[in-house]
This record gives structure tokens, C-alpha cells and sequence, in this order.
């Protein structure tokens, strides 16, 4: 099964541009996704993020808008909540990969937004980096509810930046154009890993 890792910044179209992997035929898996999974009622993480940040945790689920006002800013607790929460979801990955493996998957599209800063570029065959212009990057972020211009600051202080991403990339998706071009060039990339790393 080829293994592709896609990586953009926030509100770069990471998981627009993932679910047209998935139509075009790939299995895949959303990281911060199995975030949210693990913060719900029940999921592995509540227990652990109780423990570290115990007002944040309301009727057994994690309040992801709480958890951020208490994380963000504070580079010692997004350290300790990283810490918490990035094994757990390297299981939920794992058992992504077991499954689509099992199914039959030609390929899988892992959707990792910390895909470059952790350096794991190593465990993929292919890396694609989705990237628009700053502003509208900006636009599209700020228009989401419970969003604020500090909120998007102190996020895009943790991420690399957008230059970076694109030179490490093997592959770059334009997500600042219609979908349907966007969509056009997700095939492109799609088929010449396919056509690269398929054994004859
Ligand atoms: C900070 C939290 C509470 C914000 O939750 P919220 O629902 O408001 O936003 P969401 O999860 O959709 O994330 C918004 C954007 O921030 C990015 N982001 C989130 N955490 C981080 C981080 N630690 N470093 C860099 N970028 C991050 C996401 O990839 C996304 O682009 C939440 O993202 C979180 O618990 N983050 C820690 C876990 C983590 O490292 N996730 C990143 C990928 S595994
Ligand atoms: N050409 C395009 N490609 C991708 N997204 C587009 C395009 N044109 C408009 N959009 C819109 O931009 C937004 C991108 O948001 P999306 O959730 O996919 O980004 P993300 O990188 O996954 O965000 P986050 O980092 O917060 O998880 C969506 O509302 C999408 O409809």
C-alpha cells in the first residue's frame, strides 16, 4: 500500500482537498479528526486531559473551545496537551494503517498537519503540501465561528511556515483556486504517485 502525507497550514484546505482523495479511491485518515475522536465522551484522552487541565473537561468530554483558550499562548501547556495526546493519536493512525492494509487499499492519504514539524516525512512514499496565498488563508479561518485573529496567530506560531512546507514537499496542491481546478490537480498528483510507486 503506498503511503502519501498531506500537510498544510491551518485552514489551508488540508481536508477539502482529503476527501477528494477519498473519490478519487483512497482510504484515509484526518489527525485532527482523531483529536476530536479522543476529546468525546468516553475517548482515551479525556481522562489524561483532566488530569493536566482539569477545568476544561465538561460532562466527561474535553471542550476543545475551553482547552484552547487555557492552551494556546502558552508554549509550556501546548507542550504538555502535545504530549498527552500525540501517542494516542499515533495508535489511531496505526490501526488506520492495519485496516487499510487489510481492506486491500492501494493507497492511503494520512492528513497531517504536523507532518514536517515532527519530521516524519520518512514514514510516507510521497508528501503533498496544500497552500493558497496568505490572505486568503486569513479570509477562510477567520469566517469560522469561534474563530479571532489571536486564536489564528497563536496557532500559526506552532505551525511552520507555508515557504517551508512548500520547499520540503514533494508535491504541491494550489487550494486558492475554484475546487474544480484544485480538484483537477489532486488528480494529476494522485495518478503520477500511483503511476511511481505502483509495483509492476
Ligand atoms: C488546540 C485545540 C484545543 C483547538 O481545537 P479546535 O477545535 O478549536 O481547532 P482544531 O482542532 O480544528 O485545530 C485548528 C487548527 O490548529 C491546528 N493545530 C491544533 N493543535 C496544534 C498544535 N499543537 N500545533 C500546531 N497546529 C495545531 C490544527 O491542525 C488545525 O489546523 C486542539 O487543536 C488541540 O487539542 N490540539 C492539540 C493536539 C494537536 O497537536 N493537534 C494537531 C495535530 S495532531
Ligand atoms: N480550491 C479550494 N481548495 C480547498 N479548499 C477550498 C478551495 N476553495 C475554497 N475552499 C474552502 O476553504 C476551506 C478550507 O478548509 P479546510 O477545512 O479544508 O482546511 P484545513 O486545512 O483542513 O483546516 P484546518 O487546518 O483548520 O484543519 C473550506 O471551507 C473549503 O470549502
Amino acid at each position: 500500500m503506498i503511503r502519501i502525507g498531506l500537510t498544510g497550514s491551518i485552514g489551508m484546505g488540508k481536508s477539502t482537498v482529503l476527501d477528494m482523495f477519498a473519490d478519487f479511491g483512497a482510504a484515509t485518515w484526518n489527525a485532527d479528526d482523531a483529536v476530536h475522536r479522543l476529546y468525546e465522551k468516553g475517548g482515551a484522552a479525556v481522562p489524561f486531559i483532566e488530569k493536566a487541565f482539569p477545568e476544561v473537561v465538561k460532562d466527561g468530554a474535553v471542550d476543545r473551545a475551553e482547552l484552547a483558550k487555557r492552551v494556546l499562548g502558552d508554549a509550556e501547556a501546548v507542550k504538555k496537551l502535545e504530549a498527552i495526546v500525540h501517542p494516542l493519536v499515533g495508535e489511531d493512525r496505526e490501526a488506520f494503517l492495519n485496516a487499510a492494509e487489510k481492506a486491500g487499499a492501494d493507497a492511503a492519504v494520512l492528513d497531517i498537519p504536523l507532518l514536517f514539524e515532527n519530521a516524519s516525512e520518512k514514514f510516507f512514499d510521497a508528501t503533498i503540501v496544500v497552500s493558497a496565498p496568505a490572505d486568503v488563508q486569513k479570509n477562510r479561518v477567520l469566517a469560522r465561528p469561534g474563530m479571532s485573529e489571536e486564536k489564528f496567530e497563536a496557532i500559526l506560531k506552532l505551525q511552520m511556515p507555508d515557504a517551508e512546507k512548500r520547499q520540503k514537499a514533494d508535491y504541491i496542491i494550489d487550494t486558492g483556486l475554484t475546487l474544480d481546478e484544485t480538484r483537477g490537480q489532486v488528480d494529476a498528483a494522485y495518478a503520477d504517485i500511483l503511476r511511481k510507486f505502483t509495483k509492476a
